[in-house]
C-alpha cells in the first residue's frame, strides 16, 4: 500500500514511543530488536528523529496539550498528540501532520474513537503556534530532577534542563592532530583537544572518517584517558571497553592495551572501530570480574552505571527509566574497583569513571574505595590536564563535569573521574 501521508514512519515513531513510555524500555534496545528493520533506510532514520524530539520535548508538549485534553486519554493516544505536537511546532505542514495522525488512530480498533479528539486537538495547536514559546522551562522528571538538584543546586539543574532541551553537537576525538580533524570537518577544536562540529548529519560522510582520522567521543568522555595518560609501551587494560573509544585513545597513545567486554555484539564494534582507525589491542569477551591476568601497570573501569550523565544523547533514558535499578549498579560498581585493583602491579593507578551524575556513582564510589584499602591514594596531579577547568575539582580529588559547564558553547556530558594509586 502506498504510503501517501508519510504514515509508515510516523507510526513506527509512535511504537517506539510506546516501548520507552509504556515498557521502559530504551530506544538501541528496541532497535535492535527490530522495531524498525521493515523500514527503508530513509524512514527509519526520519522514524527514529521523530521519536528522539518528541522524547527530548515530551515535558512540553504534555503541558501544551493540556488546557485541551479534559480528560486523560490513552497512553497511545497521548503519544500521537504528542508526536504530532512535536513535528507542528517544528514546523512540518499541519494538514499533513493532523492527517497522518487521525489515519494513525483511525487504524487501531481501540483508539479509532480518538480520531475525532486528535483532529480537534491538533488543529488547535497548529492554530496558535506562539503558544509553543510562551511554555515554562522544560524539565526533568520528578524522579530525576530531586537528586540532582539535591546534588548540584537548582539553578545548575534549570541548566542543564536548558542543555537538554536542544539536540547536542558532535564531538570528535582525533587519532593525531585536532587542528587538521577540525579543518577537515569544519569544527571547532574545544580547549580539551577534542573537535566540535554544530550538528552532526551524516557521520559516516565526514571526511576523516573511511580514514579512521577520528572518532565520535563526547569531550567529557575523553577526559578520563587523558587523566590515566597511558605512555608509550605501558600495559594498559580497558575492563569495560565496548563500543571502544577510550581503548582507542590508549592504542593511539601507543600503550599495549588489552580490551574486555561482557557483551560480545558490543565488542564486535570494538573491533571494527580499532579495524576502521588502523589500531591494535587485545580484545577479550569476557566478564570483567572473572579476569584475573594481573601486573597491569594501569587500568580503566568505565563501569557499568546510570548513564544519567549521557541524557541529553539519549533522551529516552529519564523517560524510560525510574532509578530503581541504580541501586544494583552502585553495588557492581564497588567490587568492580576492588577487583580492579587487584589487576595492578605494585605502585600502579587506575582511573575509575562513571557517565553519571549521581555522586552515588562517582565522588562516594572514591571515598569509599579509600576508606576500603589503606595505602590507596588519589593522583590530584592526574588532573592538570589541558583545558580542565581547576573548578571542575572535586574535594576527594576527582573531576566532576556536568552538562551545564560550557553551556554557551553546546554543553558536554556528565561524567565523574578520579585516578587511583596503589602502594609501591
Ligand atoms: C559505559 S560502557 C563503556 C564505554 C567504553 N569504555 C567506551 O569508552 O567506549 C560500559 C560497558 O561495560 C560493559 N559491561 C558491563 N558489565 C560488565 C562486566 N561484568 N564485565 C565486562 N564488561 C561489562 C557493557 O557491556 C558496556 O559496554
Amino acid at each position: 500500500m502506498a504510503d501517501q501521508d508519510g504514515r509508515a514512519p510516523r507510526k513506527a515513531a509512535l511504537d517506539l514511543l510506546q516501548g520507552v513510555t509504556a515498557e521502559g524500555r530504551l530506544l538501541p534496545e528496541l532497535m535492535a530488536a527490530g522495531a524498525l528493520s521493515a523500514l527503508p533506510p530513509e524512514d527509519r532514520a526520519r522514524a527514529q528523529r521523530l521519536a528522539i524530539e518528541t522524547l527530548r520535548a515530551i515535558d512540553r508538549a504534555d503541558r501544551l496539550l493540556k488546557p485541551y485534553l479534559q480528560r486523560n486519554p490513552p497512553l497511545i493516544v497521548r503519544n500521537v498528540l504528542r508526536l504530532g505536537v512535536v513535528e507542528i511546532v517544528g514546523g512540518a505542514a499541519p494538514h499533513g501532520v493532523v492527517n497522518a495522525m487521525v489515519g494513525i488512530v483511525g487504524q487501531g480498533k481501540r483508539t479509532a474513537q480518538f480520531k475525532g479528539l486528535v483532529n480537534a486537538v491538533l488543529r488547535k495547536v497548529a492554530a496558535d503556534p506562539a503558544a509553543w514559546d510562551k511554555l515554562p522551562a522544560p524539565r526533568l522528571p520528578g524522579w530525576l530532577r530531586q537528586p540532582l538538584v539535591a546534588a548540584w543546586g537548582r539553578p545548575a539543574v534549570e541548566t542543564m534542563e536548558a542543555v537538554q532541551a536542544v539536540a547536542p553537537p558532535l564531538d570528535l576525538t582525533p587519532k593525531a592532530d585536532p587542528q587538521a580533524v577540525a579543518a577537515a570537518v569544519g569544527g571547532i577544536v574545544l580547549p580539551t583537544g577534542s573537535v566540535r562540529l554544530a550538528s552532526a548529519g551524516q557521520v559516516t560522510a565526514l571526511p576523516g572518517y573511511d580514514s579512521g582520522d577520528w572518532w565520535v567521543q563526547d569531550a567529557a568522555a575523553a577526559l578520563p584517558v587523558r587523566l590515566l595518560a597511558p605512555k608509550s609501551g605501558e600495559k594498559v587494560l580497558d575492563l569495560c571497553a565496548a563500543p571502544g573509544g577510550k581503548t582507542m585513545q590508549m592504542a593511539a597513545a601507543e600503550a599495549s592495551v588489552t580490551a574486555i567486554d561482557l557483551s560480545e555484539a558490543r565488542m564486535a564494534r570494538v573491533s571494527a572501530n580499532l579495524a576502521r582507525t588502523g589500531l591494535t589491542a587485545e580484545v577479550i569477551v569476557a566478564d570483567a570480574m572473572a579476569f584475573d591476568r594481573g601486573g597491569f601497570d594501569a587500568v580503566l573501569l568505565d563501569a557499568p552505571c546510570s548513564a544519567t550523565g549521557t541524557m541529553r544523547r539519549h533522551p529516552d533514558l529519564p523517560v524510560a527509566k525510574d532509578g530503581s535499578e541504580f541501586g544494583a549498579l552502585i553495588a557492581q560498581q564497588e567490587v568492580m574497583i576492588d577487583h580492579a585493583l587487584s589487576l595492578l602491579r605494585p605502585g600502579g593507578r587506575l582511573v575509575f569513571c562513571t557517565c553519571s551524575l549521581l555522586p552515588d556513582e562517582g565522588e562516594v564510589q572514591i571515598d569509599e574505595a579509600l576508606a576500603r584499602h589503606p595505602g590507596l591514594t588519589v593522583d590530584r596531579a592526574a588532573l592538570d590536564v589541558p583545558g580542565v577547568d581547576p573548578a571542575w575539582r572535586t574535594e576527594e580529588g576527582g573531576l566532576r563535569l556536568r552538562p551545564d559547564y560550557w553551556a554557551d558553547q553546546g554543553g558536554m556530558d556528565g561524567f565523574y573521574m578520579a585516578c587511583l594509586t596503589t602502594p609501591a
